[in-house]
């Protein structure tokens, strides 16, 4: 089963690994047309009805596999409307090839005559709201005609995530949808063919630039802010976070950190809010003040960078996250607790493979993706998402296990999981959790492969920081 979005996610993706989208829509096409040979006789006549978009393109290439239906092609507007490159040149494709392709500029003039099969390509996930004309017509032309009704991806009209049918959604007899089966068919009275149309699976299992669509939707649609814990033995940790997580959207970004080395975190970036408490180590006494905090501003946390395992400090994160019932993504020394509380708060944690052991998670030796699966029963076991990190990262929330391969060993250096930490904190205000945790380290490594690129080895981890946007938004803007 899958969404709309992830569809168009996994297409990107797909693309991106070298399978264009219109690779994609030639076995669209030719699952179309092996279809239709299913229902036809060999004498059956074969109409086609094409939108603008690439449903209609799916279709212009079912027409080449139909030669000998010596197909009707009509095409619901003018060819200078369709939406896509990769349709338009399949219905330019069509014409020089001198098929039987029609335009149809006003319903009215929409001759469908009386074929035994109609193939619906008028409309697949691109439909929004109710039908619009000319489709309205001739889905309306559609049903009134006694022939058998195959429709390309989903039945026109009716929406591939929710199954709700627009008024004059077109009634299919079958329908071909593609790579996997959508939850607004599951309840649908026709016969549905899922075609496997060569998408690597690949496409799925690795984080890709087809990922970072939605975030970019969701860091432009929102506004978070974040609160890192932590310093104390160290600082640099935290003022990485913080940066980080400012870098890639947050619009705030405090530090808490022990009054001992609080101006020295302030030092390093003007950006971040640094506000201490006494002493020089993070305590019990501090927690509900900090839980506070987090709660009154609806903060995403980051509790772990530079703060030390002293017995103390470790009592504070345990009491910490057993009260907070936000997000937060717990790095570094306060990693140990989680499997320790049974907290309301939705965690993402980011361990390395010795603090994955550490912390209760499977010991690996070998590359983290061989142990994905172990690795999956452990996010499940404890309840949350583990960022598992190595030269290739592993993502999983106990059912979904996603891999990121960017990166290089230019990165294997102090500080590059603070960023990693900031980013997907800055991130997971505006994000569901796994998809925060799994384009975090996917825009990390971006940042350290343009960085490597640029610049070869000596990498720093604050040189990632103004990597990262470039690494998020892309060519986009
Ligand atoms: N990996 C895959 O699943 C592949 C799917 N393919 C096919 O691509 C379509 C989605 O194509 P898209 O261009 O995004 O949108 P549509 O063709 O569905 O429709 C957009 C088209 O229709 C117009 N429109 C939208 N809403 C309405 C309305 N209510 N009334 C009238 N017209 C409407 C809009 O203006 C556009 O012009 C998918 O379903 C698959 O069939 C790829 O071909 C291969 C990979
Ligand atoms: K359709």
């Amino acid at each position: 089963m899958i969404s709309s979005e992830r569809m168009a996610a996994v297409d990107e993706n797909a693309d991106a690994l070298g399978v264009p989208r219109k690779q994609l829509m030639e076995s669209s096409g030719n699952a179309v047309a092996r279809a239709v040979r299913r229902v036809a006789d060999p004498d059956s006549s074969v109409a086609i009805v094409a939108g603008r978009g690439n449903n209609g393109g799916d279709a212009f290439v079912a027409a080449r596999f139909l030669d000998e239906y010596d197909p009707t092609v009509h095409l619901l507007g003018r060819p200078e409307t369709i939406s896509t490159d990769i349709a338009r040149k399949n219905w330019e494709a069509l014409v020089a090839a001198e098929y039987d392709a029609r335009t149809v500029t006003d319903s009215k003039s929409l001759e469908l005559g009386d074929p035994d099969v109609v193939v619906d390509a008028m409309l697949g996930t691109g439909v929004t709201g109710e039908l619009r004309e000319p489709e309205a017509t001739a889905a309306e032309a559609i049903d009134a005609l006694d022939a058998t009704v195959v429709s390309v991806d989903v039945p026109s009209g009716l929406d591939a995530d929710t199954g709700e049918r627009a008024d004059s959604a077109v009634s299919a007899d079958h329908v071909v949808t593609f790579h996997d089966e959508k939850p607004g068919l599951t309840e649908l009275d026709a016969e549905v063919t899922v075609a496997d149309i060569g998408i690597p699976a690949a496409a799925e299992l690795f984080v890709g630039p087809g990922d970072l669509r939605s975030v970019r939707r969701g860091v432009r649609g929102g506004d978070s802010r974040v609160f890192v814990i932590g310093g104390g033995p160290y600082t640099g940790a935290p003022a990485l976070a913080g940066q980080a997580a400012l870098r890639a959207g947050a619009s705030l970004s405090f530090v808490a950190a022990p009054e001992k080395v609080a101006g020295q975190i302030q030092g390093y970036a003007e950006d971040l809010i640094v506000q201490d408490y006494a002493g020089d180590h993070l305590t019990p006494d501090q927690v509900d003040g900090l839980v506070q905090t987090a709660h009154d501003y609806d903060d995403v946390v980051v509790i772990g960078p530079g703060l030390g395992d002293d017995d103390e400090t470790l009592e504070a994160a345990r009491r910490f996250l057993d009260a907070f019932e936000g997000e937060a993504v717990v790095d570094a020394d306060a990693l140990p607790v989680v499997s320790e509380v049974d907290t309301d708060a939705t965690l993402v944690c980011t361990p390395n493979r010795k603090e994955l052991a550490k912390m209760g998670g499977p010991d690996v030796e070998g590359p983290l993706r061989d142990a994905r699966d172990d690795i999956a029963s452990f996010a499940a076991d404890i309840g949350h998402v583990v960022v598992a990190k190595a030269a290739e990262d592993v993502v999983t929330d106990g059912e979904r296990t996603r891999i990121v391969r960017a990166g290089t060993p230019a990165m294997a250096v102090g500080g590059t999981g603070d960023t990693l930490a900031g980013v997907i904190a800055g991130l997971l205000g505006t994000q569901d959790s796994f998809d925060a945790a799994c384009a975090g380290p996917f825009v990390n490594g971006l940042a350290g492969e343009r960085l490597d690129a640029e610049r070869g080895d000596g990498l720093l981890a604050s040189d990632l920081l103004d990597a990262i946007p470039r690494a998020l938004w892309g060519d986009e803007r």
